[in-house]
């Protein structure tokens, strides 16, 4: 049987601190991957909205066109320093996120206020040691919540939400998923990821003081838990002058749901290495992967096509 990770890999978080200076957030996020590859990371992971504020406002500013792919520089400066970084650095790089511009679909009913307007999405793009775009992630769910007294946020006042499932393969090692943040609250998404092989879960992820602190952790390591796999979560740095305070403690979760790393509020690159071999190991000790009683219920993975 093919191993679930085919090697040891070096994983980086950057957890970024991002300014409302697109050039300057492409500039320090350059800086920080080549940082985390000179320390021998193989894989980087960049934070939600690295390149803007993140918050609905500021989605139609700072959007770039994707679509079709490659953009021109004009289009989309980040796809371009993001592909440049990867070959610069010879790494893996999936590049957090950013808001995507995509103009009206003719075959969508996709009206607003009886006109046509560009959709926005909230898009993950990684990239291979090459410089090439190997998976493009639109967040699926949108972050919309209200907590009175406590945070009212509604990603959708702005944003569309993407329709697919994201596995990637790296070829020396075997498959990731990439997500985005509010994504990781939705435990099927992990499920059918891990039954199509994936061995690492990624959500770069900007939650806030009143989540993070209830749920970040437990949502990392339930994701591992459930799953079996390896699961990285990447926030931006936490800035309290911005007006989004992210929680940050970005952090790497082992398949037996054991924190592997985490930093505090603070910038910084966690490194740390997933070992091969590891999943197997959890997956003998607790053999849900034979037990699952799909008898009793449905493999949620199955029909799916990613
Ligand atoms: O799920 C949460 O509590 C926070 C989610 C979030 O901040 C996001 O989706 O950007």
């Amino acid at each position: 049987m093919t191993a679930i990770l085919k090697k040891s890999v070096k994983l980086a978080l950057i957890q970024l601190a991002t300014t409302a200076d697109k050039t300057a957030n492409l500039t320090r996020a350059r800086a920080k991957v080549l940082e985390a590859s000179r320390a021998g990371a193989n894989i980087v992971v960049l934070p939600e909205c690295f390149n803007s504020p993140y918050g609905t406002k500021y989605f139609p500013q700072y959007a770039e066109t994707l679509l079709p792919s490659p953009p021109t520089k004009e289009q989309s400066p980040t796809f371009h320093a993001l592909s440049e970084m990867a070959k610069e650095a010879r790494v893996y790089l999936v590049g957090g996120s950013i808001p995507e511009r995509s103009a009206p679909d003719s075959e969508k009913n996709d009206e607003k206020d009886g006109e046509k307007k560009d959709t926005l999405y909230n898009t993950s793009l990684t990239f291979s040691p090459t410089g090439e775009l190997l998976g493009t992630h639109r967040k699926i769910h949108l972050f919309d919540i209200d907590i009175p007294g406590k945070i009212r946020f509604k990603e959708s006042d702005a944003l569309t939400p993407g329709d697919k499932l994201t596995v990637i393969d790296l070829p020396e090692y075997g498959k990731i998923t990439v997500a985005i943040c509010y994504d990781i609250r939705f435990p099927e998404l992990g499920m059918i990821a891990a039954r199509k092989g994936a061995f690492l879960l990624l959500y770069p992820g900007a939650f806030n003081m009143t989540t993070g602190a209830l749920h970040w952790e437990l949502q990392a390591r339930a994701r591992a838990m459930d799953n079996q796999v390896f699961v990285g979560l990447c926030s931006p740095a936490r800035d309290m002058e911005a007006e989004y305070h992210a929680w940050g403690h970005s952090m790497a979760v082992d398949p037996n749901a054991e924190v592997l790393g985490s930093l505090e509020e603070k910038e910084g690159v966690l490194m740390t290495e997933l070992k091969a071999g590891r999943i197997e190991e959890v997956r003998k000790g607790i053999p849900l992967y034979t037990q699952r009683r799909f008898d009793v219920y449905k493999d949620v993975s199955e029909g799916v096509d990613v």
